[in-house]
């Protein structure tokens, strides 16, 4: 697989600079997803630097979450930034996590769909689907419903406000089994597929997700993007298992992206003008339509009618007349 470690700045990509380019947020509301740590945690810092008037940062409980606020907060002084306890793995803990946001917040401008788990150890969340097409979609889909009146809200009360919904996912999207994805291996460890493979139909499922939301709902601006190879916690994680990756992760981190330029990819989708809704970015400013399953309308439509039977509560195509 060929990653762009220099999408936000290659020959490929395009130029975004965050002291620059970033408009003022004066007003808005942000919520992002694992705030606490690698790309969301630079995201949150890079964002509120542009003063918002309100950050939530979620991150798996409320003391992690607790403990990055103070850590931001010493970094961008006077921001505030509220904490949140969400953990993807389960549906009781998204159901929590929207309940306790919507019972204070009556606006939303941009939800950043940063957190993201990557396991070589097979397993299955809470609710019983593999733990990282649980975490990486089932997690974020549910949320996204929850949140979706809030965001529709927004956009109507304030004309200018460009509410956006932002999923990070990767191009590891290609490793996904072959048809993209497994729908019978959803609701087990799936012993069958690799890790990557695992992985990867959890982060189509995002991007398909964020295509056919994108067409529901054109008051919103809804995109998907791969931030490149970065030298992050998760990408350390994939050299746990064997001898072999384990030498590969160590000189391919050399190649890596540096945290603060691989969040420039999702920092760019959630505020620049040229982001078109529906798109997914490989990297930032190109078109990742090509790329494998990327627009296979049936595997999409899959999806969504696995999606609405599957989670309790997450009819969206229901709500076309809002
Ligand atoms: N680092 C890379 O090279 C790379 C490449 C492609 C895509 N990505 C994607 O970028 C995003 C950010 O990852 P990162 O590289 O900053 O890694 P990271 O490990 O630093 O961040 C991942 C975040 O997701 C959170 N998370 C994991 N499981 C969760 C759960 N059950 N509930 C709530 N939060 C949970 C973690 O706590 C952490 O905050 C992820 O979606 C990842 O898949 C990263």
């Amino acid at each position: 697989m060929k990653y762009n470690a220099m999408s936000f700045s290659g020959s490929k990509g395009i130029e975004f600079n965050t002291a620059t380019d970033i408009p003022p947020l004066l007003g808005k509301v942000i919520l992002v997803t694992g705030g606490n740590s690698g790309l969301g945690r630079q995201s949150v810092i890079e964002l509120a630097q542009r003063k918002p008037s309100l950050f939530w940062l979620a991150a798996r409980s409320l003391e992690r979450a607790r403990t990055a606020v103070e850590e931001i907060q010493t970094v961008v002084p006077n921001i505030p930034i509220k904490p949140l306890g969400l953990d993807l793995a389960s549906c009781r803990s998204v159901k929590a996590a929207a309940q306790t946001f919507c019972d204070s917040s009556g606006r939303l401008d941009l939800l950043l769909l940063n957190a993201g788990a990557m396991s070589y150890t097979p397993g299955m969340t809470e609710d019983g689907y593999e733990v990282h097409f649980g975490t990486n979609y089932v997690g974020h889909a549910l949320l996204t419903k929850l949140l979706l009146p809030t965001l529709l809200n927004t956009a109507q009360t304030y004309p200018d406000s460009d509410v956006r919904i932002i999923f990070v996912s990767s191009a590891v999207h290609k490793q996904a089994p072959v048809g993209g994805i497994q729908f019978d291996s959803l609701k087990s460890k799936a012993p069958n597929l690799d890790a990557m493979a695992r992985y990867g139909q959890s982060k189509l499922a995002d991007i398909l997700f964020a295509k056919e939301l994108a067409r529901w709902y054109p008051q919103v601006k809804i995109a998907s993007v791969h931030p490149g190879a970065v030298g992050t916690p998760l990408s350390a994680s994939v050299s746990s298992k064997s001898f072999l990756l384990r030498c590969l992760m160590t000189v391919g981190r050399l190649f890596m992206s540096s945290v603060e330029d691989g969040a420039k990819n999702q920092l760019w989708a959630a505020t620049s003008d040229a982001v078109t809704s529906g798109e997914y970015y490989e990297p930032i400013g190109v078109s990742g339509k090509a790329a494998k399953y990327v627009n296979n309308e049936v595997l999409t439509n899959k999806l969504w009618d696995w999606t609405e039977e599957e989670i309790e509560g997450c009819r969206m195509r229901l709500d076309e007349s809002q």
